[in-house]
């Protein structure tokens, strides 16, 4: 296949659905890009999945270097992006490029994922004009979960609506190769795909989008807690690696193991 760019993802709008789930390590890394997953997001749900934190908010810069390095290893096809966790966005345009270009010379990230529309599309200007590729993040954010007071579904009224295709717009103008749609009622979800010439890559938005990601712990039924309405579950690991273990145990114990 040969390595994904972000050139390639951008393309894809029109064609066919873009690909993308999350990985936090080389192991599953390699496996999804062996997949041909076209993009790998190193998402800050790594704290709600692999770090055992009820939201992603406690995830910091250095935890997401570790972890989008130890993607980067596994040599991926798949484009890597690295989520920017909570609230360095809010940080001086000097700190976010700093921060940003970190994940790109220090773990070898493609690209950044940041979260937020309008309001934070001038420093993504400022990023992708340096040469750092920008995914999007639009509708529910949950670095903001705390502010929001919980999660839930964007776009059902008019008025949001048109706010989550404002920002989609000023994300793509910015420059932006694409962007995250989360919990986007289907219907706004398609009007922002249609209103905009970056793909709009769903979860919890319907079909409607030009691709979809999944945090892989909910695909592979490994997640431990709360796993969202909207993810289809392809496996059931926690009954696979449970069995597993139990028969390890029993083998030991009955002298069974090593035979
Ligand atoms: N394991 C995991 N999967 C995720 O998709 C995920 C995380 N963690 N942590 C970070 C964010 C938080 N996410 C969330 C969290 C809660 C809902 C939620 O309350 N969903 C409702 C409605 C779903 C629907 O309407 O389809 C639900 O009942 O699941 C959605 C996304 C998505 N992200
Ligand atoms: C759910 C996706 C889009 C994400 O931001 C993450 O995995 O952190
Ligand atoms: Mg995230």
């Amino acid at each position: 296949m040969g390595k994904v760019s972000t050139r390639h993802i951008r393309q894809l709008k029109g064609k066919r659905p873009v690909v993308c789930v999350t990985a936090y390590d080389s192991i599953i890394a390699g496996l999804a890009s062996e997949a041909g997953i076209d993009l790998i997001l190193v998402g800050d749900s790594m704290g709600t999945t692999h770090l055992g934190f009820d939201t992603t908010v406690p995830v910091t810069v250095p935890m997401m270097l570790q972890a989008t390095a130890s993607v980067v290893r596994a040599k991926p096809d798949a484009l890597v992006v690295a989520d920017i966790p909570f609230a360095i966005i809010r940080r001086s345009p000097d700190f976010v490029l700093e921060t940003c270009a970190r994940f790109m010379q220090e773990a070898g990230a493609d690209a950044v994922k940041i979260e937020g529309g309008e309001d934070v599309a001038p420093t993504i200007a400022l990023l992708t004009a340096s040469g750092i590729p920008v995914l999007g993040h639009i509708g529910l954010l949950p670095q903001q979960v705390y502010q929001l007071g919980g999660y839930r579904k964007f776009g059902k009224t008019e008025a949001e609506k048109e706010q989550l295709i404002r920002d989609a717009q000023a994300l793509e103008k910015a420059g932006a190769f694409a962007m995250v749609g989360e919990m986007i009622a289907p219907e706004a979800a398609a009007a922002v795909s249609a209103a905009t010439g970056v793909p709009l890559i769903g979860i919890g938005c319907g079909v409607d989008c030009d691709g979809q990601v999944l945090v892989y712990t909910d695909l592979l039924g490994l997640t431990p807690g709360y796993v969202p309405a909207f993810a289809k579950q392809y496996a059931n690991l926690r009954e696979t690696v449970r069995n597993a273990f139990s028969t390890y145990a029993e083998e030991v114990r009955e002298r069974k193991f090593p035979s």
